[in-house]
């Protein structure tokens, strides 16, 4: 296995278990919880990268960003808890930890994507995945399902799931969404409205490695370690799903 990828792995797992620790000792919840949690998750994979990867630059949701990044060969780009909202809210599986790994040369080259409340990080490996019980109730009928934010849903999530003719299924954070696609609990993620590349560079290299198709609303592809960070659409679906998806999500580009 690349040691990058490994690394990402381990940082993903590692900032998750002390998440989970965090949520089980501090007492806290709610928002205060979410920030104790962002800002310990981000210290941890900050040190751990400053140590083991020491020339490269790294991009985090909870980091003032220098620009660095933007003549550096490689960047990490991670999001310390994504599904900040969901972590602080007792009960809920739907929030990730993201750690991913852009090149200069060939764009996004590891990610890792830890989904804590389940004990689990997919990595951006061929391995197919056994899907398991835990973000959603595993599909009864045949009818395709759209995973969407449930506190942001863009405009199109009906028209969506009305031309693929399936169901929307609600749910939080960008990482645990692309996850639900990978783990077969649903069949695309759509997005639009608002993120930035910390949201879904971990999710896009685990995805596309698993053989999903990812790119903007408007069918052309996402980039990353942008000077202007701000990503505010994509689309994570079955392959063969694409180009029924681009037709309704295109209008809104
Ligand atoms: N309209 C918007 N503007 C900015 N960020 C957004 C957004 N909609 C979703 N996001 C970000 O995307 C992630 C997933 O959101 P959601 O759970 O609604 O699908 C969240 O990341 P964080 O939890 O890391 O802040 C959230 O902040
Ligand atoms: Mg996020």
């Amino acid at each position: 296995m690349s040691v990058d990828r490994e690394l990402a792995g381990d940082l993903a797992t590692a900032a998750g278990e002390l998440l989970i620790a965090i949520r089980a000792e501090s007492g806290l919840s709610g928002k205060e919880l979410g920030k104790a949690g962002d800002l310990r998750s981000n210290e941890l994979l900050l040190e751990r990268l400053a140590a083991e990867r020491p020339d490269d630059a790294v991009l985090s949701e909870e980091s003032a960003d220098d620009k660095s990044r933007l003549t550096a060969e490689r960047v990490w780009i991670v999001d310390p808890v994504d599904g900040t909202r969901e972590y602080g809210t007792e009960g809920h599986t739907d929030w990730a930890v993201h750690v991913a790994l852009w090149s200069a040369t060939d764009g996004l080259i590891a990610g890792a994507v830890a989904l804590p409340a389940l004990g689990l990080t997919y990595l951006d490996d061929p391995v197919s995945i056994t899907p398991t019980d835990g973000l959603a109730a595993v599909p009864k009928g045949d009818r395709l399902r759209v995973v969407v934010s449930g506190s942001r849903p863009p405009a199109f999530s009906q028209p969506v799931a009305d031309a693929l003719g399936g169901d929307l299924l609600p749910m939080g954070s960008a990482g645990a969404k692309a996850m639900a696609v990978v783990r077969g609990e649903a069949d695309a993620y759509v997005h639009a409205g608002g993120q930035y590349e910390w949201d879904s560079a971990a999710p896009v290299a685990v995805a596309q490695a698993k053989g999903l198709w990812c790119g903007r609303i408007d069918g052309s592809p996402l980039q990353y370690n942008r000077d202007d960070t701000y990503l505010p659409d994509l689309v994570i679906c079955r392959p063969e799903l694409r180009d029924a998806i681009i037709a309704v999500t295109s209008g809104s580009a």
